[in-house]
């Protein structure tokens, strides 16, 4: 499991180490491993041109240090200083170690000189600013984010991409668009969620030893062994009741191919029974389809009453928003098991929130316009903030968030916010939300709780697509809904398949 945690987190933890260890210790562990992911990432050290981007805090105090030991492994090291001060010690050891210094402090923007540097370098670090960021970037450092996410060479973010906030993963303004993040010490939160996600490339953490004084943390990504541990998986002893029998409520005369996309997710996620209940022609389609469900038409008036047992229900997927279909929620909703509620369902308890006031476990799944929708503010609003977004969500209304999107976050009152990391930009097309919530409803049958079964219907849901969308001798390409729960077996036997080697 990857833990994230806030820039306060990490600097009380921090704190405890500084006092015990000499003066230095850390910076020099972080530029250490720093300088040693940068020499991976060139072909050789030697010779190269490397350009550091310095801000006048410890950020910049660590590229510093960094530059200066990959100037004493043979690289041809620029410091470009962008900050009012510069960090002391980090610029003695550069000037020491060979390298130049561009000094851009009182200067209104960078100029041609650093535009020449940044387009020659091999590699460039941006040490403008880490943790200690607040706000947009101000000039000069706006206008060289721009620079280096443009840059030719291989760029790579000190601790941080400089305009990410640490902490949420919002950016205000400009920020750096990296291939690589060298990020000290844990993963900050702001790193894992997006928008600020988008900009980290890939993420690779160096241990400087304050673990031990972390706390819990307040976001983690689920990896695939902790998947493994959790899916359901049939015992000798099991049979189609004990597997799980999930009740899916979909579509509508109007819209049909969510209703036979939702039941698809849970027929191939490992329903042991699927109860499909709706009005007559999703019924037909979904016999077509899966035969394995067994089906009834229903009316608003009776709604889901009469079906048969079920351990979960998922309701919402295409069955429409109007007072019929707010009936048939509702029936839905007044059950005393799990239910997902998804879609359609979420305009309608957008309408009357109180639908979501119930004594069994709820868990939604919304984009960022149904949330946006259910807490009143505006999409973009929610887009920006998706961590608070995700949180106020399931303090406010009691249930578990499953907040879709590039990074699909999982909030619960009280337990750290699960980041998805299997995600794939495959995935962004219609109908693949009615699979996910057949996913993560057969999971809520087979007994997991809305927590769980999110997280892992997330995870299962992206790699089933990465599945989908990967051919055998590599390559990608377009992917349908439907792809994603036929790509749903190969995904599990390729998690629970025993390690090779
Ligand atoms: N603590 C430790 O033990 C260890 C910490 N480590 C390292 O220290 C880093 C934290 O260092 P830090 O605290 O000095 O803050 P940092 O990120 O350099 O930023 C401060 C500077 O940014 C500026 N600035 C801020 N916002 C801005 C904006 N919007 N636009 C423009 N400028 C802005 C601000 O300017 P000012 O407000 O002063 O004008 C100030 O100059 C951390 O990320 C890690 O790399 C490692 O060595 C491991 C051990
Ligand atoms: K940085």
């Amino acid at each position: 499991m990857l833990t994230a945690y806030t820039s306060d987190e990490i600097r009380t933890a921090e704190r405890v180490l500084i006092e015990r260890l000499p003066e230095g210790t850390l910076m020099g562990r972080a530029a250490t491993g720093l300088a040693i992911a940068c020499a991976r990432a060139l072909p050789r050290v030697y010779g190269s041109r490397v350009v550091l981007l310095a801000g006048g805090g410890d950020n910049g105090g660590d590229t510093l240090y960094a530059g200066a030991l990959l100037a004493r492994r043979g690289a041809r090291v620029h410091a470009v200083l962008a900050g009012s001060r510069a960090h002391e010690g980090g610029l003695a050891a550069l000037r020491r170690a060979g390298g130049r210094i561009l000094d851009l402090r009182g200067a209104p923007e960078p100029g041609p000189a650093v535009t020449d540097l940044v387009g020659a370098a091999d590699l460039l670090l941006d040490g403008l600013v880490g943790i200690g960021g607040t706000g947009a970037l101000r000039e000069p450092y706006a206008t060289l984010a721009g620079l280096a996410s443009g840059a030719p060479g291989v760029v790579v973010a000190v601790d941080v991409p400089s305009g990410v906030d640490a902490s949420t993963g919002e950016v205000a303004g400009d920020a750096v668009r990296v291939h690589l993040t060298v990020t000290f010490g844990a993963a900050k939160t702001g790193l894992l969620i997006d928008p600020g996600a988008s900009h980290v490339g890939t993420l690779h953490t160096v241990d400087i030893g304050i673990g031990p004084h972390l706390p819990e943390p307040g976001v983690a990504a689920l990896g695939a062994a902790d998947v493994t541990g959790l899916l359901p998986r049939p015992g000798a002893k099991s049979d189609k009741y004990r597997r799980g029998v999930v009740g899916v409520v979909a579509g509508s005369d109007r819209f049909t191919g969510a209703a036979v996309l939702a039941v698809g997710g849970a027929v191939r996620a490992g329903a042991g029974l699927v109860r499909f209940a709706s009005a007559a022609e999703p019924v037909r389609q979904v016999r077509a389809r899966w035969p394995e469900a067994v089906t009834k038409i229903v009316t608003p008036e009776e709604g889901v009453r009469e079906t048969g047992r079920v351990q979960a229900w998922v309701v919402g997927p295409g069955m429409g928003t109007g007072d019929e279909a707010f009936a048939l929620a509702r029936s839905v909703l007044d059950s005393d098991v799990p239910v997902l509620v998804d879609a359609d369902g979420l305009t309608l308890c957008a309408r009357d929130r109180s639908l979501l006031r119930r004594a069994a476990p709820t868990l939604i799944t919304p984009h960022a316009g149904e949330l946006g929708r259910l807490l009143g503010v505006s999409v973009a609003e929610v887009e920006a903030r998706r961590l608070r977004h995700a949180r106020r969500a399931a303090d406010e209304l009691g249930v578990t968030v499953l907040l879709k999107g590039s990074t699909t976050l999982v909030a619960q009152a009280g337990m750290p916010v699960r980041v998805n990391t299997t995600g794939t930009p495959w995935l962004a097309t219609g109908g693949t939300g009615d699979v996910l919530a057949g996913i993560a409803g057969a999971y809520l049958a087979a007994g997991l709780s809305c927590y769980d079964a999110a997280s892992c219907a997330a995870y299962m849901h992206g790699l089933a697509a990465r599945v989908a969308a990967g051919g055998p001798e590599g390559g990608e390409a377009p992917i349908a809904a439907l792809d994603v729960a036929l790509g749903l077996p190969e995904a599990i036997r390729r998690l629970t398949a025993p390690a090779r080697g």
